[in-house]
């Protein structure tokens, strides 16, 4: 069945130096260092950073201090904070983010065809010493290619990329309604378009693409794939310059929920967005955790939340496509129509865009028993916790109120909450309540299981996967950024440590905190629904490859913040010009990357060499023929250094779901794959909490003033206020409190299935077992060759 666990590496402690942090977050600290003499304990209870408002105040010193409200019976809590940062309105509006001219030096190292750098000779760019061993892969062929499908691509100009400043999070109730309308739609009449895909997709598919077998085969088939690769970049010709778009005002869903009635109308043939109707094995018995069970299947189920009003205006309309969806197995949320009882809401919440998953928050910090220590960020610490009323296992990250203002990280937590709470996605963490107390933030998430993706790679002896698997965990990050997209956020830190496994194996895309807003206008955007050509002579257009532009979504905006890890940044973002969506389709070149050879492309030894390799080296591969061409065509669509010809940069997520390498991927079944590998809590696993102790120790248990005992204590008493503070509700927290529009609010729960806590668990040590469900097409053996 499984495979020994002795084919499994032994994972390497990390580096703390060796694998980069989120740069903003080393910028924000080194910039720190040079500003402040602070000498406060980093984590603590808000009486610990009185300590500091010496130092905190260099931070504000711009900002005129607002006199303490002495009528409201808040205001001697709020003086505390207020001590700290002085004009909170400032703290809200104020950027968070370090701009591009606080790394200027590194601009010399930027490409000679920029013309802001063509003074700097490229012989004077160092190599790499990553890449000084790769072979130099100029295929003549491959070139070629590139540079016909980059003049295609360039062809189609870009307009309306003004620039933008970056804005604090506003609400997205306007986009989000039309999107969550839309999605409401897509989800029905996914269901009714799903048999038809089950029956056309391989006719589709072998019309348009003239072969249809394996890929590890394919690979070794050189002429089929250069037809394959020929078909494809023919075809985004067509397909960028509108060749055979579908009209948009007779098709597009146009409008959002005031417009319910007439708007929801989309032609089934149009619809490919990802259903958050959820499709699965029913895992009928729960499991309790710790079960070992490797050929458990888990379904990924995901309550769907619409507004009542909306499921009844729209009952009659989709009934038929429900009742498809049920002959068809799949987990569908009947509506109760009359019998819905309006949940209670604060005033706060009810103008938030997600007020129609969430209610007034149930639980505080009592509610929670810590179980342990998951891991820990710059400003709060993510602890595994039982629900003690439920027995339910959940990741509760609680975040220092008083070190996120010292750090301006308050915008962050604000679009963190926004993202998490908007979001209803398989491959995004469920977000199940949120609240705070006088010192603390919460966020009470899914408990991934499995840990970081990160972790599963460093138990493979070369760390790295093969293109089966990481096709696998590519599409399910592309299908997971095409949603973000469309709600009109960028993610701007994908890498493996930011993806989660979930217990069946499926990936969840975490911490969100370096996200922005894309769509802050307030104007609705339209989303164009678009077939691609078909390359049938009959001209007939295939409905299972119709796609959603999610570029609409973000267009025109662009954010100069200097965002994102080191090795994963950007060119653009380095250039400091501004940036868009197309740097996520960047992150998932570096990351496609990674998962096959287990480093990543630019990596130099020291920030600036990396810099530079990003801005001016080409993509290399080292001598590997594993790895077909489709891959390395993909990898080099989506590395190119101009934006604007990069894959994705015009359609968005659709561009990069046509790709042949992704031929085989069946989008609406994501979640119907079979993971390469299960996480499996289990005695004879590794304890990865213990090898990333190094890992961003910031807090009080790190004071170096401290010795281990007085350190311990020190941690036990905070974590024994984390988890007994009173809960503040929304309308106890006044407007000029840094913390307003952060709610405390809890999942309307029709379907939680989270882990169910069992004593016989440590909950420590994790391992990855080869999921023998995965077919040997998928490969799974390769994964634990490797
Ligand atoms: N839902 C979850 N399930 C399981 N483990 C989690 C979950 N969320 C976070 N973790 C663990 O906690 C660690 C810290 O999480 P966090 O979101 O704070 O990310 P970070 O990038 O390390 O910190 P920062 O907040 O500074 O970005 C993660 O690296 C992960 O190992």
């Amino acid at each position: 069945m499984n495979e020994p666990q002795d084919t499994l590496e032994k994972p390497i402690p990390i580096n703390p130096k060796g694998r980069s942090k989120s740069f903003n977050k080393l910028l924000s600290k080194s910039w720190k260092r040079s500003t402040s003499s602070s000498n406060a304990s980093l984590s603590g209870t808000m009486s610990d950073h009185k300590k500091s408002n010496s130092s905190s105040h260099n931070y504000f010193e711009d900002s005129k201090a607002s006199s303490p409200d002495t009528n409201s019976p808040l205001g001697s809590k709020f003086s505390k904070l207020r001590s700290l940062f002085g004009s909170e309105a400032s703290l809200r509006s104020g950027s968070d983010e370090i701009n591009i001219p606080k790394i200027k030096h590194i601009s010399p190292l930027a490409p000679a065809d920029d013309e802001n750098f063509s003074h700097i000779p490229s012989t004077n760019f160092p190599k790499s010493p990553k890449n000084a061993h790769l072979e130099d892969h100029y295929h003549p062929y491959e070139t070629a290619q590139n540079a016909t499908y980059e003049k295609q691509h360039s062809s189609s100009s870009h307009s309306g990329q003004s620039s933008t400043t970056e804005k604090p999070p506003s609400s997205t109730s306007n986009l989000s309604s039309q999107f969550k309308s839309f999605l409401h739609v897509s989800n029905d009449n996914q269901n009714s378009i799903q048999s038809d895909e089950l029956s056309n997709t391989t006719a589709n598919n072998s019309s348009l693409l003239p072969s249809y077998k394996n890929v590890s085969s394919s690979s070794l088939n050189g002429i089929d794939e250069n037809e394959e690769l020929d078909e494809f970049n023919h075809a985004s010709d067509k397909f960028h310059n509108g060749g055979d778009r579908a009209p948009p005002k007779k098709e597009v869903y146009t409008s959002s929920l005031k417009e319910s009635s007439e708007s929801s109308f989309v032609s089934p043939d149009d619809l490919q967005a990802f259903p958050s109707i959820v499709i699965g094995i029913e895992n009928n018995e729960k499991q309790g955790v710790g079960s070992t069970d490797e050929n458990s299947k888990f379904a990924l189920r995901r309550a769907t939340s619409e507004p009542e009003n909306k499921l009844k205006t729209n009952i009659k309309s989709h009934q038929t496509s429900l009742d498809n969806g049920t002959q068809l197995g799949l987990h569908i949320q009947h509506p109760k129509g009359a019998d819905v009882v309006e949940p209670k809401r604060s005033r706060r919440l009810r103008n938030k865009s997600f007020s129609n998953k969430f209610q007034d928050i149930r639980v505080s910090p009592q509610s929670f028993e810590k179980i342990r220590l998951l891991g820990q960020g710059d400003v709060g610490k993510v602890y595994l916790v039982k629900e003690k009323a439920s027995n339910r296992l959940y990741a509760l990250k609680i975040l220092t109120k008083g070190e996120m203002i010292k750090r301006k990280k308050i915008k962050r937590i604000l679009t963190e909450q926004e993202i998490l709470a908007s979001s209803n996605h398989p491959f995004i963490v469920t977000l199940y309540h949120s609240f705070q107390t006088e010192d603390y933030l919460y966020l009470c998430m899914e408990y991934c299981m499995g840990g970081e993706f990160f972790r599963a790679l460093q138990t493979r002896k070369s760390k790295c996967i093969s293109e089966g698997d990481a096709r696998f965990y590519a599409s399910e990050v592309t299908a997971a950024l095409e949603y973000l997209h469309l709600l009109g956020f960028i993610y701007r830190d994908l890498k493996p440590e930011n993806i989660l496994l979930h217990k069946s194996g499926h990936i969840m895309l975490s911490d969100f905190d370096l996200s922005v807003q894309a769509n802050d206008s307030g104007k609705v955007k339209t989303p164009m629904i678009i077939t691609p050509p078909s390359s049938s002579s009959s001209g007939k257009r295939s409905r299972s490859n119709t796609m959603i532009d999610t570029k609409v979504f973000s267009d025109g905006f662009r954010t100069n913040s200097f965002v994102g890890t080191e090795e994963y940044i950007a060119p653009e973002v380095i250039r400091g010009n501004g940036h868009t969506a197309a740097v996520d389709w960047w992150t998932l070149g570096i990351l496609i990357y990674e998962m096959l050879f287990g480093f990543t492309p630019f990596k130099g030894s020291n920030t600036n060499e990396t810099f530079c390799n990003i801005l001016k080296n080409e993509v290399t591969f080292p001598n590997n023929n594993d790895v077909s061409r489709n891959c390395k065509d993909l990898i080099k669509k989506l590395l190119c250094k101009n934006e604007q010809k990069r894959l994705g940069s015009k359609m968005g997520a659709a561009d990069i779901k046509r790709h042949p390498f992704f031929k085989k991927v069946q989008w609406s079944f994501l979640r119907n794959q079979e993971p390469p590998l299960i996480p499996v809590l289990t005695e004879n696993g590794y304890d990865f909490t213990k090898l990333s102790k190094n890992k961003k120790r910031q807090d009080a248990t790190n004071n170096e003033d401290l010795d281990g005992e007085n350190k311990k204590s020190s941690l036990e008493e905070l974590e024994k206020i984390m988890f007994q503070e009173r809960v503040e509700n929304d309308d106890e927290i006044s407007e000029d409190n840094p913390f307003h529009d952060f709610n405390s609010m809890s999942l309307m729960e029709k379907d939680n299935d989270s882990l169910i806590y069992g004593d016989n668990n440590s909950y420590g040590k994790i391992s990855y077992t080869p999921n023998s469900n995965r077919s040997r097409s998928n490969s799974h053996r390769n994964f634990f060759k490797k």
